[in-house]
């Protein structure tokens, strides 16, 4: 994305991803979609389905990190000026109701708590399709000058 429109701020190059209505390999893989970014805010949907369970039937741990790393990641990423980047350096995940394919449509929100030089913190939830609360995230986020492409 800042690949792309490295001179437009994080919001806006999240805005223009949003626009194009694709979503990076990793959202395909696991068909969650970015489907709402705000200035520090961000939403992702995501139907877990029988490609996604663990070994006792039940939808694998990390596809709600996935999604609670995505909604941190971008409610971070919206909040940033032109010219920096961010990366997760650490994801805390409370698993409070376990997913299972009957989950039905998942969503997870991203809500950035501060962003400063170097450090970002944001936090997140993700409810299913009943609105029960299933997980919740806490993540740190380093903060850098992005590097100009090769
Ligand atoms: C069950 C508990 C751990 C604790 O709950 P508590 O403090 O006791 O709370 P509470 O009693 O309020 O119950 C709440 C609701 O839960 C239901 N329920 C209770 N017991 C069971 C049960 N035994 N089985 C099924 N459901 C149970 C209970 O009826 C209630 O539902 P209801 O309101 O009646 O409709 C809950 O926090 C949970 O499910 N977390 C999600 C964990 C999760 O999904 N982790 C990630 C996947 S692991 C992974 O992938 C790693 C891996 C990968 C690859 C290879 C190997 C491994």
């Amino acid at each position: 994305m800042s690949e792309v429109m490295p001179e437009a701020d994080g919001l806006a190059q999240v805005r223009a991803l949003l626009a194009t209505g694709r979503q990076p390999s990793m959202g395909e893989t696991l068909r969650v979609s970015l489907v709402e970014v705000d200035r520090g805010r961000s939403v992702f949907e995501g139907r877990p389905d029988a490609s996604v369970l663990n070994p006792m039937g039940g939808v694998h741990g990390g596809y709600a990190a996935a999604m609670l790393d995505s909604a941190c990641g971008i409610a971070a990423h919206s909040s940033l000026k032109a010219g920096q980047a961010y990366t997760t350096l650490e994801l805390k995940i409370s698993y409070v109701r376990g997913l299972t394919k009957e989950s039905g449509l998942c969503r997870a929100e991203g809500r950035v708590v501060s962003v400063g030089r170097r450090v970002a913190f944001a936090e997140a939830s993700l409810h299913d399709e009943r609105g029960r609360l299933c997980a919740t995230a806490t993540s740190t986020l380093l903060v850098f000058e992005a590097q100009p492409s090769p």
